[in-house]
């Protein structure tokens, strides 16, 4: 459908390793929209990285600089906007999420989100002895709270990044073309 646009705001939520920020930025060129990511925006704003901001301020001052950025990156009228895995623990945020966009929960299963993240260092919750048990409690107390505001929920599983962010793409041209 060319020249067909999807309009608004689009919001990418999941647990770590779900794939939000990497979809999310091919999602943004695919629909013509600016690409943010709370965690990165939290990174420019501190000027440090996120396991520095846990180890300094604890995962409460993480959460408050969360809050906050959420808050204003969602206020912006045409985004796409990858959260972090933990933004819906806080009412607030599933209320601004909820409100304001369109909320993708992208989903996967346990053992992906293990394999996905477990290289990276960048995850201050899985640096411990058994991070597959800590994304499986992660994913029983979450995975109600992503559906609680999600409009979509998309299976990741056994598919690449790029076929995804094309096939969510179409299913957005698909809902608005057919209203
Ligand atoms: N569908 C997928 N299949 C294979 N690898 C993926 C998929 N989605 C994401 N990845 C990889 O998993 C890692 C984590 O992805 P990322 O986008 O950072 O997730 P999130 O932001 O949800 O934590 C990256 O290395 C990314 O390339
Ligand atoms: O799930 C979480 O609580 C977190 C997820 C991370 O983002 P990704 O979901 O992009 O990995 C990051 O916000 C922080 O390490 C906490
Ligand atoms: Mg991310």
């Amino acid at each position: 459908m060319p020249g067909m646009k999807v309009p608004g705001n689009l919001f990418l939520v999941g647990l770590m390793g779900a794939g939000k920020t990497t979809i999310g930025r091919s999602l943004a060129r695919l629909t013509d929209k600016e690409f943010h990511d709370s965690d990165h925006e939290i990174e420019a704003r501190t000027g440090v990285r996120v396991p520095v901001i846990f180890d300094i301020e604890g995962e409460t001052g993480f959460r408050q600089r969360e809050c906050e950025v959420i808050r204003d990156l969602a206020s912006r009228p045409d985004i796409v906007l990858a959260t972090g895995g933990g933004a819906v623990l806080n009412p607030d945020n599933r209320k601004v999420l909820a409100e304001h966009g369109l909320v993708l929960y992208l989903r996967a299963s346990v053992d992906e989100l293990y394999q996905r993240t477990r290289q990276d260092r960048n995850r201050p919750l899985l640096q411990i002895a058994d991070p597959r048990a800590r994304l499986a409690e992660l994913y029983e107390q979450r995975d109600p709270l992503y559906r609680e505001i999600a409009d979509l929920v998309i299976d990741t599983s056994r598919q690449s990044v790029q076929h995804l962010a094309q096939q969510i793409y179409r299913d957005l041209i698909q809902r608005y073309a057919s209203r």
